[in-house]
């Protein structure tokens, strides 16, 4: 175990890595050479700068992306909060293993390395109405299979997660980070009934009301009402952060879980992009209040990390762009 305690990780992200700034200025003097009008890939243009800001270099190539897909179950379930059983979560690993979900094939699209961490399934988290979800080891070991799952040789990161019930801990962190009615964080998940609803809204809100006093802390809000798979995506985000290894963020349950990390350290997620933002209607807030704007918008609600796995599409395309085109002076093209 790398960390022994939350005191160890916290102390991890005392002294992060910043984007590389002489790279990145060399890349928008480069940016505002190449034959196209200023500013006409929109979007693209700031995704390539940021890449090359955090890869440190003027013309970066994009050649090893990672893909860490967490596993974990959830106490909370036994409240009824997933329209699918927790046993789906292994059913699910086990497809990620034989080459089935879709993750798989997004993976195989885009070029990137999977791999899959059940961790401890058979040992389901706290029902966070009752009491912490994790204890502090139970933390302290989820960050540390996180931090020590990322490729340092890796370019880019993406984390995606399966648990059933996890869009319930998801909610309950972003309503703890950033307040607000704990019913405005939720949503259907998997697919819940209208009864389904009102119970996950009850549940959450049952959750912050008896973890209030720890919630001021942001690891104590992951600890208390998080899971496994998302203290994991934690630990990875912030590995990535570490290597100046660019991420790519996922849905609702990924965003909350980089979201405890920006608490902790504002400007811990400078590293990172939003990939899309999915149907669960918490994930749209939370990306507001991160300030991130969602690459995609295709309403997906499957986590797992394919929103985030599509947009390498569009980060390849944005650096293949930077780093292929010819300048004016190289094409011989009259400037404006
Ligand atoms: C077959 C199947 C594959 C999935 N892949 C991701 N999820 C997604 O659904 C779950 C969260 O929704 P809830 O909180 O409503 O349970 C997570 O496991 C998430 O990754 C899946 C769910 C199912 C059923
Ligand atoms: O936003 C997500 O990642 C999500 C939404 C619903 C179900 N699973 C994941």
């Amino acid at each position: 175990m790398i960390f022994q305690t939350p005191a160890e990780f916290a102390a991890a992200l005392s002294a992060l890595p910043h984007a590389d700034a002489p790279a990145r200025a060399a890349a928008e003097a480069r940016n505002g050479q190449l034959t196209k009008p200023p500013g006409a890939l929109g979007r693209l243009e700031d995704l390539a700068l940021w890449y090359a800001g955090w890869r440190g270099e003027e013309r970066p190539q994009l050649r090893a992306p990672q893909i860490l897909v967490f596993a974990g179950n959830h106490g909370v379930t036994a409240k009824g909060v997933s329209a699918f059983p927790a046993a789906v979560t292994a059913q699910m690993v086990a497809n990620f293993e034989a080459g089935g979900a879709a993750i798989n094939q997004l993976a195989r699209c885009f070029g990137a390395k999977m791999s899959v961490h059940p961790i401890r399934l058979d040992e389901p988290t706290g029902d966070f109405t009752e009491m912490p979800a994790m204890s502090q080891s139970e933390l302290a070991e989820a960050l540390s299979i996180g931090w020590a799952a990322v490729d340092p040789e890796a370019d880019l990161l993406i984390t995606g997660e399966m648990g059933i019930g996890n869009t319930t801990p998801a909610a309950a962190i972003a309503a703890a980070l950033y307040g607000g009615d704990p019913a405005s964080w939720i949503g259907r998940g998997t697919g819940l009934d209208d009864a389904g609803l009102a119970r996950k809204a009850a549940v959450v809100a049952e959750g912050l009301e008896r973890h209030q006093a720890a919630l001021s802390d942001p690891q104590e809000v992951l600890r208390c009402l998080g899971g496994r798979e998302l203290a994991a995506m934690t630990g990875a985000i912030a590995r990535a952060r570490s290597l100046s290894i660019p991420v790519i963020l996922d849905g609702f349950i990924c965003t909350s879980s980089a979201a405890v990390l920006e608490k902790m350290v504002p400007g811990a997620l400078d590293h990172a992009v939003a990939g899309h933002v999915s149907q669960e209607p918490g994930h749209a807030r939370l990306l507001q209040a991160l300030n991130k704007a969602p690459l995609l918008q295709l309403d997906l609600r499957l986590g797992e990390g394919t929103g985030a796995a599509l947009a390498i599409g569009v980060l390849q395309g944005a650096i293949a762009c930077h780093s292929g085109m010819a300048t004016f002076a190289e094409a011989g093209i009259s400037s404006a």
